[in-house]
């Protein structure tokens, strides 16, 4: 199996470095916009560094397109012609682009190219990812396994329909951003509060992660281990009410309104 990736920026590298440390061996090529950016990274992983889009597709089986929405339909343009003879299986987690679309800028249909949309997330660097999956007509069962597989190398894995997509991105592929918010603005009450920076970090990020894997382990639902922590006129219950207050619930929901608006290009 060679894997194939166009666009080498944080997304492909937080894949590419995840498989690495699970003992991904398959030969990966890779080519991006500048030199300067994928020669080195390629050199320094043992990676092929390919001359253009369209020899990464001549050369590999999976090709992974990993660049912003915005310069898709120009890459999808260059490497047209060679993905129309080659018919290699293309995997997009570019955001907001459906399989059909993308089928269609390579003027091919859903049931003549074998497409799978992804959405991953940046902690798939270290083994613990969120990605959805969906394939197009097209997609044998073997190559689906094949990429599924990939993911589930780096994380868990959720086959979802397109229509869930933008609500997958606000709950899983930028919500770890919204996560380092938090921790960050916990860490950041420890500062005032006389902590240093770092030590108030570690402190929070342990204890959000100690918090979901609760959530994963536990039968109880959130609210009911919100509860369980809120002893009665205690320090909890005071925090979470001045937090409500403040419109703690309503900020994430307005969070995720906004993220799947941007993705739905309203
Ligand atoms: N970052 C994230 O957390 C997630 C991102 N995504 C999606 O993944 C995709 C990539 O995002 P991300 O990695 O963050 O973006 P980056 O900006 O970090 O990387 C984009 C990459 O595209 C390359 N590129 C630009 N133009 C071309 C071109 N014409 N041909 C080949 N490569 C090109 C850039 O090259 P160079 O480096 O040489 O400048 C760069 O390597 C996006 O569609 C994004 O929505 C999905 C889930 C999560
Ligand atoms: O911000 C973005 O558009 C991308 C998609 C998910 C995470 N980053």
């Amino acid at each position: 199996m060679k894997l194939g990736f166009i666009g080498a920026g944080n997304m492909a590298r937080a894949i590419i470095n995840g498989w690495s440390s699970q003992g991904q061996k398959a030969e990966i090529y890779l080519h991006s916009a500048h030199k300067a950016s994928y020669e080195p990274y390629a050199k320094e992983h043992g990676l092929h560094a390919c001359t253009s889009n369209t020899e990464v597709v001549s050369k590999a089986d999976i090709i992974f397109l990993a660049v912003k929405p915005l310069v898709l339909a120009e890459v999808l343009h260059e490497i047209k012609e060679t993905v129309q003879a080659k018919k290699p299986v293309v995997v997009s987690m570019v955001t907001g682009v459906s399989i059909a679309e993308i089928a269609d800028l390579l003027e091919l249909t859903p049931k003549e190219l074998e497409v799978i949309r992804i959405m991953p997330n940046v902690n798939a660097e270290i083994a613990a990812g969120m990605t959805a999956l969906n394939a197009s007509p097209a997609v044998t069962e073997t190559n689906f396994l094949r990429v599924k597989g990939l993911f589930e190398m780096i994380g868990q894995t959720e086959i979802l329909p397109e229509k869930d997509f933008s609500t997958f991105v606000a709950l899983a592929g930028s919500s770890p951003a919204y996560v380092y918010f938090f921790i960050d603005a916990m860490s950041r009450a420890g500062v005032k509060y006389g902590l240093k920076k770092d030590q108030a970090t570690k402190i929070a990020a342990q204890a959000v992660l100690g918090s979901a894997q609760k959530v994963l382990a536990d039968q109880k639902t959130p609210m009911q281990l919100v509860d369980d922590v809120c002893s009665p006129g205690g320090t909890t219950i005071a925090g979470l009410l001045a937090m409500e207050e403040a419109g703690f619930m309503t900020a994430v929901i307005k969070g995720m309104d906004a993220t799947i608006n941007k993705d739905q290009g309203k």
